[in-house]
């Protein structure tokens, strides 16, 4: 079977801003790996190349599973489930930021090391923009790594260190790594939870029953039945064990950082971050966008999923109804992945398609939650052309895209950001749109709870800005990467 080709899009998947990983852990509890196979399926969102699981039983040991592909096809079966006993344990599903780029099943996590004192699995999210360097220097040094993830890093630091607790050897290695981490780690008896100083990815600490679960987004929690109790706050490391919990803050304090792009598009609508819904934020941005972007039109449609609730924003505040114009598949994945180009070339259509009997004669508001290499929205504009729209304008929940991410996002080169080779006029000749408009930077902090942007920034928001608050060291190094400064 030949699909045909499209121009603009030899691998559009494999360039898009693809999430991050997802990290779930419970102590505490019976059969405690069947609640982090639970919370990882409710996180599969921020990673879905591969996941793992990591448990420890009394008399059994550690023991754990790591498998390519989606939790609902790995981590269901009770022969699997069976191979992960125990009241601990926690798991990962990943998109690789750092090494052979999710080629190798070594490089998948939870990773596990045996130290003196025992057992540690580390399960993170985020990505470490010094590991290269902190790698050669290891390696000078006599580590021999068995994989080639950042994350990695983080067990041979904590081997080296002279301390005498798995947590304290933590501490130490966490000081020496320069860029975005959200831990979940375990021991035979503890469960850790810890996070950068400038708290750039979530954490979530819960309460389930007499034990304790840590995920990345409160999502998690919610498909267990879990409470949630709190966010683990930027430098914290939280230590539970049956008996309770331990709270420390490990590093100098830094300026809180989070990740905005959480809020446009990788965490889940139903979670809640810094006490406000990411459905609500995103419902604001098209607010925010309707005001700063008017337009007349008759009808105001989502790109499913992730435009949805700025959509909604954007018609509740124009008074333009709301209408799904383009309907999405249910079964596929959030980025559909496929062997052969002509395959990918079929990507949106497989994915979204568009309400023809809705959408012909008409003057359509579409409204996505970004553009990145920009093929997801000149394939939209196509269809919804095709269908018979009268015009179509398209209004963008997030300021242009221009600079890729070292934090934990598998970002294209900034070569292949659309925003980054052409003005917002440009790109609107280039997608062939009646009308293009993005939500600016201080409508954007707006609606996520801020007066604007102000001059030392609330949020991470470099991918906008080109405002890095982490160097990202190794780019630098190996010349890979231009700053603002050099650009
Ligand atoms: O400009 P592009 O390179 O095409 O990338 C931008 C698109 O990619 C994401 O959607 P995706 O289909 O990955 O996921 P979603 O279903 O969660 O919206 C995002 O929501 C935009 O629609
Ligand atoms: N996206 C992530 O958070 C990835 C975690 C880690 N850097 C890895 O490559 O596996
Ligand atoms: S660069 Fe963008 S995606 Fe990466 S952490 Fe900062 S805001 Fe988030
Ligand atoms: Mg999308």
């Amino acid at each position: 079977m030949t699909f045909p080709r499209h121009p603009f899009d030899s691998a559009w998947n494999g360039d898009k801003l693809r999430e991050e990983c997802g990290i779930f852990g419970a102590i505490g509890v019976p059969d405690a790996a069947t609640f982090v196979a639970l919370g990882l399926h409710a996180l599969q969102h921020r990673g879905q190349e591969a996941g793992g699981i990591v448990s420890f039983a009394p008399g059994v040991g550690f023991n754990s599973v790591r498998r390519f592909g989606y939790v609902r096809d790995n981590f269901t079966s009770s022969d699997v489930m069976q191979q992960l006993p125990g009241q601990i344990a926690c798991g990962h599903v990943r998109y690789s930021t750092s090494g052979s780029k999710g080629a190798a099943i070594r490089d998948v996590q939870p990773l596990f090391a045996e130290f003196a004192m025992g057992g540690c699995a580390i399960a993170h999210n985020g990505n470490l923009t010094n590991a290269e360097q902190l790698r050669a220097e290891l390696i000078d040094r006599g580590s021999i790594f068995q994989s080639s993830s950042d994350t990695e890093c983080i067990i041979h630091l904590m081997a080296r260190s002279i301390q005498r607790s798995i947590p304290e050897r933590m501490k130490d290695a966490l000081r020496r790594v320069e860029g975005a981490f959200s831990v979940i780690a375990m021991t035979r008896t503890k469960l850790i939870g810890v996070r950068d100083p400038r708290g750039v990815r979530p954490l979530m600490l819960g309460r389930l029953g007499e034990g304790w679960v840590m995920a990345s987004e409160t999502c998690a929690l919610d498909i267990i039945g879990a409470e949630f109790v709190r966010e683990i706050a930027p430098g914290e490391m939280v230590i539970a064990t049956p008996d309770g919990i331990e709270s420390s803050f490990p590093f100098d304090a830094k300026p809180k950082k989070f990740c905005i792009f959480e809020h446009v598009y990788f965490s889940r609508p139903d979670s809640v971050i810094g006490g406000q819904s990411v459905y609500e934020t995103r419902r604001k941005i098209g607010v925010e966008l309707a005001k700063e972007a008017p337009v007349e039109a008759d009808l105001v449609c989502p790109v499913p999923d992730s435009g949805t609730p700025a959509a909604i924003g954007y018609s509740q505040e124009s008074g333009i109804p709301y209408a799904m114009g383009i309907i999405r598949n249910q079964y596929m994945g959030r980025t559909f992945i496929e062997p052969t180009a002509e395959i990918r070339n079929m990507g949106v259509r497989l994915k979204l398609n568009v309400n023809r009997a809705l959408i012909r004669g008409k003057r359509v508001v579409l409204v996505d939650d970004s553009v990145v290499r920009g093929t997801t929205s000149r394939k939209i504009k196509e269809m919804i052309l095709d269908a018979g729209a009268a015009e179509v304008h398209f209004r963008i929940a997030s300021p242009p895209t221009q600079w890729p991410c070292f934090y934990g996002v598998d970002t294209p080169e900034r070569e292949k950001l659309l925003a980054a080779q052409m003005s917002v006029e440009e790109m609107r000749e280039h997608l062939d749109v009646d009308s293009l408009a993005f939500v600016s930077l201080d409508g954007l902090y707006r609606a996520a709870g801020e007066k604007g942007r102000a001059a030392e920034p609330q949020f991470c928001d470099a991918c906008f800005s080109g405002d890095y608050p982490v160097e990202p060291t190794d780019q630098i190094a190996a010349g890979r990467v231009r700053l603002k400064a050099d650009a």
